[in-house]
């Protein structure tokens, strides 16, 4: 058994990056941005009003100063002319600031009469007008790599950028074994169960910018895993589940292995997660995961997350643990590190305390779903007190 530690260090080394594609900007939100976006031009392009009002020169703006209007600069329409002494032009926001104006008077602040416009007694002092690239110019840049944000595709789109260049996707095929699983919705038989682990992995591994294929059930048998692995082709990794353990009809160790894989690590010191496998198939990376449905999710967060975002070239794929104190007194450790379901409040004083769910069986799913973190217990930990600095891990 090695350590979690060994055990991640091996993982990500198994992920190589996936390339990069040139997408539509519609698309794109969410993905790893792989180039720096470049503005081609200035926003805005021109002195622009930020308010509906009359454009003049500041320098006349005083209490009931009165002005002739001479025209009008709306959006996508200004003003030809030029605003001169005693001069004003009607103007609403975006529009472009006429020349010779260099001050907007909010039309609150204004009474009109025909075509001539008197101040108010109470005026404040902002100009009400955005320079030239007051957002960006030519030249400046969204940089890669990031993921693209809302707000960064709306930026981008604003730099005139119909398409960006990204990573691809990295191509996860995920295998359910077992001749106990039906998929959600069929009939199980009496002696069957539900697969959940690959809707729960496709869930988490999709939003971290993978593209998954869940494959068909491979049953316990070496030519329906072989099957299954066939159809795995093409995939950047390859993600079975159960099958890991030590068991009559655990296979997967002995037919990954008569296909050809690189085997990297088999067993480490963590709970859940103990039978984890890590290698390499042909061209794909492969992780062979524990079937216990809390021991599959941890390790997809703990070493397939960070494979995944390795693949698509992220600067950080390691989750850095926090620190909260536990509310409760904990026993000392065994020699796996334990990844506990425990769930995060804030105490009385305003600081994040944790607390760890009661049951930690491996088959609970519904303890996994209260829960939003996993309490960090290292190897061979010494018994703690409750109020103690512990390790945890947003989930
Ligand atoms: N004698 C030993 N027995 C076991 C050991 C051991 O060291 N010695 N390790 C235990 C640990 S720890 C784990 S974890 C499990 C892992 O076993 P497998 O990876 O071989 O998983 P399976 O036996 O196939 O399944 C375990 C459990 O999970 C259910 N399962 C499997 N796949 C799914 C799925 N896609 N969706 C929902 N549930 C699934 C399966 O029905 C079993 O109940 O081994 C221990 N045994
Ligand atoms: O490692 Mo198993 O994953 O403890 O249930």
């Amino acid at each position: 058994m090695i350590s979690v530690d060994e055990a991640l260090a091996k993982t990500l080394a198994l992920a190589t990056p996936t390339g990069t594609e040139n997408v539509p900007l519609a698309e794109a939100a969410g993905l790893m941005l792989a180039e720096d976006i470049v503005a081609t031009r200035n926003q805005p392009p021109f002195a622009s009003s930020a308010m509906d009002g009359y454009a003049v020169k500041a320098v006349e703006v005083e209490p009931h100063a009165m002005f002739s209007v001479i025209g009008e600069s709306a959006a996508g329409h200004g003003f030809d002319g030029k605003v001169g002494a005693g001069q004003a032009v009607r103007i609403f926001t975006g529009a472009p600031v006429p020349e010779g104006a260099d001050r907007v008077v909010i039309q609150e602040d204004v009474t009109r009469r025909g075509n001539l416009i008197t101040l108010e007694t109470e005026l404040d002092s902002a100009t009400y007008i955005r320079p030239l690239g007051d957002d960006f110019s030519v030249g400046d840049r969204i940089t890669a790599p990031r993921v693209l944000s809302a707000g960064d595709i709306a930026l981008a789109a604003s730099m005139n950028t119909p398409e960006v260049t990204v990573a691809k996707r990295p191509e996860v095929a995920l295998i359910a074994t077992g001749d106990e699983l039906v998929m959600p919705g069929e009939a199980p038989g009496p002696d069957q169960i539900i697969a959940s682990n690959s809707f729960g992995l496709k869930a988490m591994l999709e939003s971290a910018g993978a593209h998954v294929r869940m494959l068909p059930i491979a049953r316990d048998t070496r030519a329906s895993l072989n099957q299954t692995f066939d159809l795995a082709e093409g995939a950047d990794l390859i993600v079975t589940i159960g099958g890991a353990s030590v068991g009559d009809h655990d296979l997967v160790g002995d037919v990954t292995e008569e296909r050809g894989m690189e085997r990297s690590f088999y067993k480490i010191a963590m709970r859940p997660g103990k039978p984890l496998m890590a290698g390499r198939v042909g061209n794909a990376a492969m992780i062979g995961l524990p079937g216990n449905p809390v021991s599959s999710m941890v390790c997809g967060q703990i070493f397939i997350l960070p494979m995944i975002r390795m693949m698509l070239g992220h600067p950080t794929p390691l989750t850095t643990p926090k620190r909260a104190k536990t509310t409760v007194a904990m026993p000392a450790n065994g020699p796996r590190a334990h990844y506990m379901r425990a769930v995060l409040t804030t105490d009385d004083s305003g600081n994040t305390v944790i607390t760890p769910l009661m049951r930690q069986d491996s088959g609970l799913l519904t303890v996994l779903s209260e829960a939003n973190a996993l309490l960090i217990r290292p190897a061979h930990a010494e018994a703690i007190e409750a109020g103690t600095q512990v390790s945890y891990l947003d989930i």
